[in-house]
């Protein structure tokens, strides 16, 4: 059974390339054949984080009719199959966004997970990994617009008969992490599957095109995606308190209480 999500939010630079990226990874590690597709064509960023951007053979040339699907299929991290889009913006300019539905009908053949990260906002391109997806999964920041925008692609995805599975907050921080996955759950109507705490180590693994789930994997960010991940592909992941929970904190907040004490 092959199951494709695409991984998908309103407002641009929520984490999305990230999360595919990581997601992917993890769950190749399992031994799932599972492909990643970067169909953000116009500000395509997959192939820049994995240090694909001089590859042949892009998305891009499947979509003008210049190449087939198998020759835009790279190895990536832990087994994962990459198929980039390119970076140039005469590529995105030939690509016609009408065939990438055979293209992602064509990978789901050869695999177990497809995970595919859209493009922001609302396009003509993206609107095909949203209704085409066994899942949709939006990712939002702790800002109110990141909310706005993921409930109009929420809309949207559902208008066109697609199905939203949940979101992911990404990018939260100690002050402001509860309330937010209280609100996010109330404004989409989605649960909140996964909490991915704000972490340098991110920037610090794209600065070596490597996944942060293999660059530094018992950082904050790592664990996180690590349980999503689990989750997608239905694994057991031993549970590991987030850095940036408020049990942390309170913990943190016990302990100087006992040292004083102690005093
Ligand atoms: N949890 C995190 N902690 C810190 N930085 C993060 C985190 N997630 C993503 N980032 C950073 O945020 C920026 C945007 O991430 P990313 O490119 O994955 O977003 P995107 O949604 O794919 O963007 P776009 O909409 O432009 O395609 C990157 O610089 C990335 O390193």
């Amino acid at each position: 059974m092959v199951t494709t999500y695409t991984i998908a939010s309103g407002k641009g630079g929520t984490g999305k390339t990230t999360l595919t990226v990581n997601l992917g990874t993890i769950i190749a590690s399992y031994g799932k054949e599972t492909y990643i597709m970067d169909a953000d064509m116009g500000m395509a960023n997959m192939a820049i984080l994995l240090g694909l951007e001089n590859v042949p053979v892009t998305l891009h040339e499947v979509l003008a009719g210049k190449a087939p699907v198998s020759e835009a299929v790279y190895d990536g991290p832990s087994g994962v199959k990459v198929v980039p889009s390119g970076i140039s913006l005469k590529g995105f300019q030939d690509a016609d966004p009408e065939h990438l539905r055979d293209v992602m009908s064509e990978i789901v053949n050869h695999c177990d997970f497809l995970i595919i990260d859209a493009p922001a906002g609302i396009s003509r391109d993206g609107v095909i990994p949203l209704a085409i997806a066994d899942e949709v999964i939006l990712v939002v920041n702790p800002e109110l617009s990141s909310m706005v925008d993921a409930l109009k692609t929420k809309i949207l995805t559902e208008l066109i008969g697609g199905h939203v599975m949940g979101a992911i907050l990404n990018r939260a921080t100690l002050e402001n992490t509860e309330v937010s996955v209280h609100k996010i759950e109330e404004v989409l109507g989605v649960k909140v599957i996964g909490l991915v705490p704000e972490d340098p180590n991110v920037r610090r693994a794209a600065a070596y095109k490597t996944p942060i789930v293999i660059k530094y994997p018992d950082s904050p960010a790592s664990r996180e995606i690590s349980k999503i991940a689990a989750k997608i592909a239905g694994k057991e992941y031993p549970e590991i308190k987030p850095e940036v929970s408020g049990d942390k904190f309170i913990d943190r907040l016990a302990k100087s209480i006992v040292k004083g004490r102690k005093k």
